[in-house]
């Protein structure tokens, strides 16, 4: 499964986060071209979450530069960085994080409205993602009616609608049984490769570590080992 050779749309250099007296990020360098998917792999405590924080714009470091799709985070406004990260990420999490008051469809289109894009053009992008998804005929309904699977779904689909540069998912298979994590994996990998779309996977699991082409594995904030697949 090769990756795109195209240059990086996310970067880091150096990056160090503490919290008080802990380094819980300490020199990292990492870079994922368009169409690459990265595994975020290590123990529980080793950063990996902080990582994807930082990489994401949620956190700021406190030393290091990250470069999302062309543009220095830390030189950024608060506005501006905010701004970046809705046009430029999309985010999975292992607890879906839908609003619950709206329908799959709507939940789909946010991120669409949030950039402020017209509802001609939210229309047809939402309907071509949820039929990705596989959630056409669930549409209408809320996400409490919805199984764990069908809302991670919603949850992709919401995640890449605007077509971001980067997804970042913090183990998204995490609260879903086998069958329902494999359809999610299954999913990551398609969509990921037909939109060129970058994958940052916090994962403990390796089924999911598997959709990805390189894995760094983090100990103690620090990259252990990085592997690249067959
Ligand atoms: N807001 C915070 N304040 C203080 N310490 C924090 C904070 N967030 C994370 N940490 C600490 O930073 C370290 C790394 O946490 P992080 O969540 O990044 O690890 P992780 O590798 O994602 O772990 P897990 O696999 O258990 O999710 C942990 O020791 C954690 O307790």
């Amino acid at each position: 499964m090769p990756a795109s050779p195209s240059a990086p749309v996310l970067t880091c250099h150096g990056l160090r986060k503490t919290y008080g007296p802990r380094t819980v990020l300490d020199g990292i360098d990492l870079s994922v071209t368009a169409g690459e998917r990265l595994a975020l792999t290590g123990p529980s405590g080793s950063g990996k979450t902080t990582l994807l924080n930082c990489l994401g714009g949620v956190d700021r470091a406190d030393a290091g530069t990250i470069t999302l799709a062309g543009h220095a985070l830390d030189q950024l406004s608060e506005s501006a960085l905010a701004l970046l990260r809705r046009e430029q990420i999309g985010t999975v999490f292992q607890f879906f994080h839908l609003l619950p008051t709206l329908s799959v469809a709507e939940n789909i289109e946010l991120p669409l409205q949030l950039l402020g894009a017209p509802a001609a053009d939210r229309r047809p992008r939402v309907a071509d993602l949820i039929e990705r998804v596989g959630l056409t005929h669930r549409a209408d309904a809320r996400p409490g009616q919805l199984s764990g699977g069908e809302q991670q779904r919603a949850a992709i689909a919401r995640a890449l609608v605007h077509q971001p540069a980067v997804l970042l998912a913090d183990e998204p298979t995490g609260n879903l049984d086998s069958a329902n994590g494999e359809r999610i994996l299954a999913l990551l990998r398609e969509l990921t490769d037909a939109t060129s779309t970058a994958l940052v996977l916090v994962t403990h699991s390796e089924e999911a570590a598997a959709i990805c082409h390189r894995r760094i594995h983090l100990l103690d904030g620090r990259i252990e080992r990085t592997t690249t697949a067959a």
